[in-house]
């Protein structure tokens, strides 16, 4: 099942750089809540700091607290890369292990993750992964080639494939579809729907009509300018985000008018 995440007071820089202000926000479990907003507003920022991502990149770091369950992420005594399995995530474009097969690109995450498994419960679990991944039935004849001989929409399916393999209870997506074309979006669209009755899900997308169409909630990030920090406007069911927003800022954006 998913899990629930509170976000509270959440402020993250980049070095001095202020780059998100003050973001209060519940995610609810085994729900898609998608990010929307104008370039540099924060979303990504504000996803990596889900899953501690942020902390790759040096001088980034937070204020406030972002809970799982309950649980805090940042407590000194939590392991960020048990976070990572907790929290996993998808990047914009598809990477899986260019020298790896198809079965070692799903269990990349599981064997990073130090766990032994028998090679039955291996086949098993590639199978479990691939069809949560809605792509057992065109690799299962070719699961010893190599994963980067898929096409691009079918990699990305592999990349969702070993994020869902470690069971994570929220599973994280930053344009997962930028890099795709219209056939293989609506793939992943499809099967962002049937993962959320497993898994917690929150995507960050540039499209709108996406959004609309995955997504169950909806935040909406702005930004009053370069240089300032973005901020949360607003959040809300996605047919009232994009019916009957509360700010002017939210309206002004999902009809066009900036952004
Ligand atoms: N590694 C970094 N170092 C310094 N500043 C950064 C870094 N990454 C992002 N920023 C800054 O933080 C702010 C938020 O950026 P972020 O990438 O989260 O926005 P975004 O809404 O995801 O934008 P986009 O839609 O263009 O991807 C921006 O002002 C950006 O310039």
């Amino acid at each position: 099942m998913g899990q629930r995440i509170d976000v509270n007071h959440l402020n993250v820089y980049y070095g001095d750089f202020h780059a998100v202000d003050d973001v209060n926000m519940v995610i609810e479990p085994n729900k898609v809540t998608a990010f929307i907003g104008p370039s540099g507003c924060g979303k990504s920022t504000v996803l990596r700091t889900l899953n501690r991502m942020h902390e790759t990149t040096p001088g980034a770091h937070v204020k406030g607290e972002v809970l799982l369950e309950g649980k805090d992420l940042y407590a000194p005594d939590t392991d960020p890369v048990a976070v990572r399995r907790d929290v996993g995530m998808v990047f914009q474009r598809p990477n899986p292990f260019p020298t790896m097969s198809i079965r070692d690109n799903v269990l990349a995450g599981v064997r990073l993750n130090n766990k032994r498994i028998a090679k039955s419960d291996a086949d098993d679990l590639v199978e479990w992964a691939l069809r949560g991944a809605a792509l057992w039935n065109d690799v299962k004849d070719r699961l010893d080639k190599p994963g980067i001989g898929l096409s691009g929409g079918q990699q990305q399916r592999l990349c969702i494939a070993r994020a869902v393999a470690v069971h994570p209870q929220v599973l994280l997506m930053d344009e997962p579809c930028s890099a795709l074309d219209p056939i293989s979006t609506l793939a992943v669209e499809d099967l962002i729907g049937e993962l959320k009755d497993e898994f917690t899900i929150v995507i960050v997308t540039h499209n709108m009509q996406q959004a609309a169409r995955v997504s169950d909630t909806t935040a909406f990030f702005n930004t009053q300018g370069s240089g300032k920090p973005g901020h949360l406007v607003e959040m809300a069911d996605t047919t009232t985000i994009f019916s009957n927003p509360q700010s002017e800022e939210t309206e002004n954006y999902i009809s066009g008018r900036f952004g």
